[in-house]
């Protein structure tokens, strides 16, 4: 498989949980497990992003970061990859599209958490996105009603999908996403860094 992605079987369905991971923490850990079990999905990808296109300052050496996602997920339906490093973007929109075409028989599904989804309007062709793929969003502590009274929930109050059912997000076509409610924890990368136990 090009660029060390995964054996997709066809029809498979892919989470996609793109981030910093500066440092990845348990609070990605918990969002992945529920997507998996939430909107049925057959793998996650954490794409490990060359660096957030919206945020000033540049994150860790990605190395570092993809070793440490590695040590902190392991699971057998999880893959960590820097896919974007390889292909060289840092934009969401032209990920999809390139995996979309190298990987035609997959059915991918862009995660996300909620705070992601209130500002998801400012993104790089963020309509484009929700129309490319359908899109999960998992509850994180503060940003639920952000995210519900969002300008990307708004345009898109349509092609929601009932919380009843998630499983069928990566079933049906875009745009079509779908935000679920989950144990949450409160981690952030933020918090870690300021901390002083992330080495960078
Ligand atoms: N505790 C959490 N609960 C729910 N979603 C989360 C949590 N932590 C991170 N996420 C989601 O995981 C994805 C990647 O997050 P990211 O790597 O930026 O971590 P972060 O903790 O938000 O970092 P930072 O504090 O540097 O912004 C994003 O979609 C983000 O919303
Ligand atoms: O494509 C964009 O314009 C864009 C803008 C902001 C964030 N993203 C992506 O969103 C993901 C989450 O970013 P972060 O920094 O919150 O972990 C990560 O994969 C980023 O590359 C993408």
């Amino acid at each position: 498989m090009p660029y060390n992605l995964p054996y997709v079987a066809p029809g498979q369905v892919i989470g996609l949980l793109g981030g910093s991971f500066d440092p990845p923490h348990q609070g990605h850990a918990q969002i992945t497990r529920e997507a998996l079990k939430r909107f049925g999905l057959d793998q996650v990808w954490w794409l490990v992003s060359p660096g957030n296109p919206l945020k000033a300052k540049g994150p860790a050496p990605i190395a570092d970061r993809v070793a440490a996602a590695r040590s902190l997920m392991d699971h057998p339906r999880v893959q960590i990859s820097d896919f974007e490093a390889q292909i060289g973007t840092r934009y969401t929109a032209e990920t999809l599209k390139r995996l979309q075409m190298l990987l035609p028989q997959a059915r991918f599904v862009w995660l996300m958490g909620a705070d992601n989804l209130a500002g998801f309007h400012r993104w790089d062709r963020w309509q484009d996105i929700m129309k490319m793929v359908p899109v999960g969003v998992l509850a994180r502590p503060g940003d639920r009603m952000s995210a519900r009274f969002s300008k990307t929930a708004r345009v898109f109050e349509k092609a929601r999908l009932d919380m009843s059912d998630s499983r069928l997000l990566g079933q049906g076509p875009a745009p079509r996403w779908c935000f679920v409610n989950i144990p949450m924890r409160g981690e952030s990368s933020t918090e870690l860094r300021k901390s002083g136990r992330w080495p960078h």
